[in-house]
Formats: C-alpha cells, structure tokens, sequence
C-alpha cells in the first residue's frame, strides 16, 4: 500500500496556482491577470490561472476561447475552473486565492494531505529533501491605502489543519504587498508620451474620429452617478464659460457609465454601438470599444484626464501620469468613503493645500452622487497644471523601491 508521504514524494513542483472567481465585473479578472503575466514575463515562473467565468475574461482578453478549458496566452496556463474541479489540480510551490475566493474542496484536501505527509518526515532523514513541501498558501485582498493594512499584511491565519494561510495586503507603504507594476512600464509609458502620433494612431486604431491633437480627452470608465450626468452637460456648454476653451471628447465603453448619460444622448441604450460619436455642443461623446489591457493602458496614457473606477484601472490611471478621478467600488455603510480618504490623504501628501482640497472635493463629489461635483471641477481645471506635475511625480512615489511582483516573490520564498 502507498502511504502519504509516498504520494508526495517527487521533486517539489515550482508552478504557481491562482484561483480567481469573478464576482462581478472585471476588477478581480484585471488584477490576477495583470499579475499572472507579469510573474511569467519577469520572473519566468510557470502560472496556472484558474477562472471560473471565461466569459467576462474575454472581453479584457479577446482571443480567449470560452469552450476551451485550457488555453495558453503570454506565457501562463488558463485554466477554465469549473465545480467540482474536472481538471486536476497539482500543487506547486505557491497556491493564491484570490479576494478571499472559495478554493474547491478537492484543492483543499490535497494540500492537506501533502501537510500531513510532510509532517510524518524526520526533518533529518533522507526523505526530508524528497517530500514535497505543501505550497505557500496566500489569500490575495484588495489594494487599500489604510493605515491598518502594513500590520496585517504578512500575517498568517491558522487552518484547522494545521497549515498557514497568509493575507497578502497590496499597498502603497514599504511594509505593505506593494502595487502591481510591470518593469518597463514606465520607460513605456514615457516613449508613448513623447509623441503625438501614438496617440492620434491610438484614437484612429480604436475608430475614435474627429478628434485633434490639442482637443481635451477624457477617459470614462466609472459606475453610475449623477454626477457624470451634471459633469457631461456642463462640457456641453463649456465653451462658453471657461478659461479652457478646448474641444472637449469623453471616450465611454458600453457599460454602467452609459447609463448615466443616456438621457442625454437622445437614443436607447440597446440601439447604441462601439465608435459612434455623438456631439452637443463643446462636447462629444465616442462610444469606446473594449479593449485588452495593454490597449487600455495606451488609453489611459493618451487622455489628458481619467475617470477610472475600481481597483485596476484605478492603479493603471496612477501609472498614466495623468489627473484622474476615482470612482471607488461602492461598500455596505459606505465604507468605500474611508478607503477613499485614505488614499486621497496620501495622494495629496506632496499637493498644495488648496489643490490638495479642491482635488479632495471633486472625488468626493463624484463618489456620492453630487451635482456640486462642477463646480469642483471647474476650480480643479484652473489648477491643471501642478495637478498634472503632481500626476507625474507620484508614480515613482507610491511605487516606492520594490512593486509587488517582487515583494510576492520574495514573501514567498521566506514563508
Ligand atoms: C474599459 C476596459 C477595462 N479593461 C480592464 C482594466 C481592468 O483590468 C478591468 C476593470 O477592473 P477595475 O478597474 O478594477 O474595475 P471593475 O469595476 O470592473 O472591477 C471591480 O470589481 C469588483 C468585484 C471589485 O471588488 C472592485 O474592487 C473592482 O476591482 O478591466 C480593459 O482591459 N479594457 C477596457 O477596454
């Protein structure tokens, strides 16, 4: 008869594992994606990225095949996870679940048997180096800029079992997880800044027309709120009254940000499609194709302003060099108000005070549904360019010595 430890006796397998469900739209998808091609570009590391809605994945991956259940794209295994797992499960060196997701139980019962096996080995005997050790198992959470996050980050949670679930908690401070951030993204980012034309072939690429090089473009990627509605007919008439006479275009994807300007647009929602353009007044309004992520990148970096909303975009908008909004995912008892002012006070650190303010009150307004959210706006335009300085020095600071890519990998190998 094979015992336990027999099972698990084979070199220690070095692939990692992330399992992530998708909750609702494509925060949760964004961000593991983002990590898993990073981990195998940077660090070579062999990901297996389980995911159980193909799906809404496909639409920040295009060429994702949604009958497959085992797809390779930039170097990391997608595997569809269905329930009860009918691919099996081989465990590597690290196992990441993602926001708190439920690994299946089969996952479960198969570290817990290799915990078990390798606990049955003498630490000196000479099968020690031959029983694989159970992964590191990390639950990943969402980014958050609060302060109690660098006293739980790291902190291991004890399973009946026996074994230690960490919380890994991305952050903005040197003792959190750090923020994902790909190597060369900046050096990228500048090249692309350098010169117009990308841009414009970006707009053109996209089917974005009539839109100049020193017109005023604004990415809008947010959930519902009023306050869209008042900012949209306030650019409508901009022209008029503001010292910012520029043409104003507001690039929207189909989706909840729609929603807040429909009435606007004077057609149905159901009757509207990616690239048509509607103009009223100072302001016209492109309806964006989805796109993956690096192309929404180039998105974020081409626009003069960026309204972004969740976790990803919300980062990337911080790696744009470029203003923006937040528009934060919406928590029970508004706590998503607390963890907007968290960042805002760090965001706000190295700006002017009145700036500082005024940038304050335009995030809150957008975040609570508020009208007031143009007035704001107005004052923030007047302050376009050291907001716009500020855009571009707090990358380098929030990202700090080490992003977290680099910070998991080290984690991982004194765990
Ligand atoms: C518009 C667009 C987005 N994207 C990507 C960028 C991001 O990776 C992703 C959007 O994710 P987010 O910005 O995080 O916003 P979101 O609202 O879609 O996701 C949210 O989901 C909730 C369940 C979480 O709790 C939130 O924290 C948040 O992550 O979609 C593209 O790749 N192409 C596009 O054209």
């Amino acid at each position: 008869m094979t015992s336990l430890s027999d099972s698990f006796t084979q070199n220690q397998a070095t692939h990692w594992d992330i399992f992530c469900a998708v909750v609702d739209n494509y925060g949760d998808i964004g961000v593991t994606w983002r990590l898993a091609k990073q981990l195998a570009a940077e660090y070579q590391i062999d990901i297996n990225l389980w995911v159980d809605d193909l799906q809404s994945f496909s639409h920040i991956l295009p060429e994702l095949d949604c009958e497959l259940s085992k797809q390779r794209f930039f170097g990391v295994n997608i595997l569809q996870w269905n329930s009860p797992l009918d691919i099996p499960y081989i465990p590597g060196s690290l196992l990441i679940e993602a926001f708190a997701c439920e690994l299946p139980s089969s996952v479960i019962d198969i570290i817990e048997s290799q915990h078990k096996a390798h606990q049955t080995i003498e630490p000196n005997s000479s099968l020690a180096n031959n029983v694989s050790k159970p992964p590191v198992w990390i639950n990943l959470e969402y980014l958050s800029a609060e302060d109690w996050v660098d006293g739980c980050h790291g902190l291991p949670s004890m399973q009946a079992s026996g074994i230690k679930k960490y919380f890994y908690f991305p952050g903005f401070s040197h003792h959190s997880g750090g923020l994902i951030c790909e190597e060369n993204l900046f050096n990228q980012r500048d090249s692309w800044q350098s010169d117009d034309k990308n841009k414009l072939a970006l707009f053109k690429r996209l089917g974005l027309t009539g839109i100049d090089v020193n017109d005023y473009v604004i990415s809008v990627f947010s959930y519902e709120t009023d306050a869209l509605t008042a900012l949209c007919q306030y650019w409508i008439n901009a022209a008029q009254s503001e010292v910012n006479t520029q043409k104003i275009h507001a690039l929207i994807p189909m989706g909840k940000s729609l929603h807040s300007i429909i009435s606007l647009l004077g057609v149905s929602f159901d009757t509207i499609k990616a690239t048509q353009r509607f103009s009223m007044g100072n302001l016209t309004i492109h309806i964006l194709p989805m796109t993956d992520q690096t192309e929404f990148d180039r998105l974020l970096w081409s626009c003069d302003f960026n309204i972004v909303r969740g976790e990803d975009s919300f980062l990337r908008a911080q790696w744009a060099a470029k203003p923006f909004i937040w528009h934060i995912y919406p928590q029970e008892d508004d706590y998503h108000l607390v963890k907007l002012q968290a960042f805002v006070n760090i965001y706000s650190l190295k700006l002017e005070n009145d700036i500082a303010n005024i940038w304050s009150k335009t995030n809150f307004a957008f975040n609570q549904q508020d009208t007031n959210v143009v007035e704001h706006w107005q004052q923030l335009i007047s302050a376009q360019l050291p907001l716009q300085q500020h855009a571009k020095d707090w990358p380098v600071d929030a990202k700090k010595d080490a992003d977290l890519a680099s910070r998991l990998v080290e984690f991982v190998k004194t765990s």
